[in-house]
């Protein structure tokens, strides 16, 4: 019956009165042509010019407030409509730019959480650089127990050959004549390098509509020629297919190239608890890069892409993702992306050489920190009578002198003084040559020195990294050697930091129950310091912020309670922190309830959510 409620009729999904707003900026009739780059409309009302006439030939009056695009003339015309427009109903428009090429915009506003896109892969395979592992499943074989009978490639068993993923390689293989014999396991091998451009060269006899909806993609085949990747593939890649494969006949040189600059600047790695694959998207291929993402992207159980806002994302603002890791320096960012997907990223975060006050990737100055801490020590002495500077605190705690505390292990950019911090930055930050200038005494340097030290501190961050027996002592003399020429939140120190506020609470004799109060509040500490870089580099709901904030919680639940056992504080800051244990646990739940049960973070969410009850418990309890 016409008018008739339909149960599925969203009921979220408010109708809105066209009025006369300006259209969204850079969309025209949903598509294309935009110039700026600006999050443009903040306007709250809905687009003018969009879909003015309803299906039933009537004036629109109002507008479908899932999109913002489709107009009805009346809600019981939007409630018949609705199983035809549900499909197309998206709360973003793909728009286009000179400098960006398309790119999602909001349609209208977007809570944090709201689902923005769900996108089935058009195409799964291993990384391009990996160690072998079954083309079935994913995961790593052990030793080729079991070898595909048709091809030889070490599978897992029968099934996983059997698996349709791995037909293109497995018939390319029978065509060429000989199998192939991988040996040595355990270490990357070039082989897996041409299995998803095979993949996807296949597609184009097996299922031309998905070839077609791939060759839509990007591939910067212009910019590619002549570079070192082109090369490189060009042995790796191309020459296998030709020469070893004879699909010399079947696809050109600059065919397969063009597909593995698809592969390079779409496809999304899935880490997945034991296999590391990738998948191209074609929905999920058009996110703008930004180091700020305001998405969130995560894989179901079908590894289709999910993209949620990450934050509140308004009307006109450009949808955004991070292609590479946002807890790296400026120079390491701007050209892995200039390499990888050729483009300068200037962002806001690039631009600043604070990082928004973040100081990722700064450096402390030597002269001005020393004459900090002695001015310092003089007022300590002066205030309680004769003191070394070594009595000053070298861990921020409630007790440490406030300029030593921001110096040592603080976030700020300014001194007490009101003048800014020692920080040493680049002038210019997306540029290889930028002078670095320290922000409080104004000296300036070439890049030479930065460059260098940045260098060998990450140098001896790898070494660390290939030991799997970290320790919390290892990791503490790390940041206490390098502590006085970096900021605190150097993108090395923040790694370093995050694994280390694990560790506080898991390694062997330094479990939760083992620590003490001063280990405690060390393991709080850098939960406080990562989560404060994190909140602006990665903010709303982010895994990194989510696992942080678990950690914090449990800190400050083990806190409270050693306070509590201890008698060590009045009750009442017991009860405080008790109660900042539980604001955390709700944000660690808020964050990752949006990740899939079969990742570690989804894991943690679900415990996290079982732990609330305890503490809830223990708060009623005890304090
Ligand atoms: C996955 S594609 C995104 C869709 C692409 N714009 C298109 O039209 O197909 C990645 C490419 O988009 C462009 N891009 C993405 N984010 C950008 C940004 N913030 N600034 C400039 N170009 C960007 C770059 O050319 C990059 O290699």
């Amino acid at each position: 019956m016409p008018g008739e409620a339909h149960k599925d009729v969203p009921s979220a999904v408010p109708l809105q009165i066209v009025v006369g707003a300006p259209p969204l900026s850079g969309v025209v009739n949903g598509v294309a042509n935009a110039s700026s780059n600006a999050a443009a409309a903040s306007s709250p009302d809905p687009p003018q010019g969009v879909s003015t006439t309803c299906e039933c030939g009537k004036a629109a009056s109002v507008v479908c407030g899932g999109c913002w695009s489709t107009g009805y003339c009346s809600r019981a015309h939007q409630i018949d409509g609705w199983p035809k427009h549900k499909d197309s109903c998206k709360c973003y428009k793909i728009a286009s730019s000179p400098e960006i090429g398309r790119y999602m915009v909001a349609a209208r506003d977007v809570q944090a959480g709201e689902l923005i896109l769900q996108d089935m892969a058009l195409l799964l395979g291993p990384k391009m650089i990996t160690e072998p592992l079954c083309l079935g499943c994913y995961k790593p074989t052990a030793e080729g127990d079991y070898l595909c009978t048709i091809c030889g490639f070490p599978m897992c068993s029968k099934d996983c050959q059997d698996v349709s993923d791995h037909e293109p390689e497995c018939k390319a293989i029978v065509s060429s004549g000989t199998k192939v014999k991988v040996s040595i396991f355990g270490e990357i091998n070039s082989m897996y390098e041409c299995i998803m451009p095979l993949r996807i060269l296949a597609t184009k006899q097996s299922c031309p509509s998905v070839w077609n909806k791939l060759m839509t993609l990007e591939s910067h085949s212009d910019k590619r020629e002549g570079t070192e990747q082109y090369a490189v593939t060009q042995l790796t890649v191309v020459d296998i297919l030709h020469r070893r494969l004879k699909l010399e006949p079947t696809y050109s040189t600059e065919l397969i190239q063009k597909v593995i600059g698809i592969i390079d600047t779409n496809a999304f790695e899935i880490r997945l608890p034991e296999s590391c694959i990738q998948g191209v998207y074609q929905k999920g291929s058009l996110l703008e890069h930004n180091c700020i993402p305001n998405s969130h992207r995560t894989f179901d159980e079908n590894l289709s892409l999910v993209v949620r806002a990450a934050v509140n994302i308004k009307r006109g603002e450009h949808i955004t993702s991070c292609y590479t890791d946002p807890l790296s320096t400026t120079i390491n960012r701007v050209e892995g992306l200039r390499i990888s997907k050729y483009f300068t990223c200037q962002c806001s975060r690039c631009l600043d050489p604070t990082e928004l006050n973040t100081f990722v990737s700064a450096l402390k100055c030597s002269p001005c920190s020393k004459k900090i801490l002695e001015e310092e020590a003089e007022a300590l002495a002066k205030a309680k009578g004769p003191k070394s500077p070594r009595g000053v605190q070298r861990r921020a705690n409630p007790f440490a002198p406030k300029f030593a505390a921001a110096l040592l292990g603080g976030n700020s950019s300014q001194q007490e003084d009101d003048k800014p911090g020692p920080w040493v930055v680049p002038t210019d930050p997306i540029s290889q040559n930028s002078t670095w200038k320290c922000l409080r005494c104004g000296t300036c340097q070439n890049d030479e020195y930065p460059n260098n030290i940045t260098e060998i501190l990450v140098e001896e961050a790898e070494e660390l990294d290939q030991d799997s027996n970290m320790t919390i002592e290892i990791y503490e003399a790390f940041l206490d050697k390098w502590d006085h020429i970096f900021h605190p939140n150097h993108a090395v120190f923040m790694n370093i930091k995050y694994a280390l506020l694990h560790l506080y609470g898991t390694e062997e004799g330094h479990q939760m129950d083992d620590l003490n109060l001063a280990q405690l509040t060390r393991k709080e500490e850098l939960c406080r310091q990562v989560l404060k870089v994190a909140d602006v580099i990665s903010p709303g709901i982010s895994r990194l912020r989510g696992s942080v904030q678990y950690e914090l919680y449990q800190a400050l639940y083990y806190k409270a309670r050693y306070l509590f056992l201890n008698g060590a504080a009045t009750s009442d800051y017991s009860r405080k922190t008790a109660m900042d244990a539980s604001t955390a646990l709700k944000e660690c739940i808020r964050i990752l309830c949006y990740e899939p049960e079969v990742q570690p973070e989804g894991q943690l969410g679900i415990q996290a959510k079982e732990e609330m009850q305890t503490l809830q418990q223990w708060i009623k309890d005890h304090v």
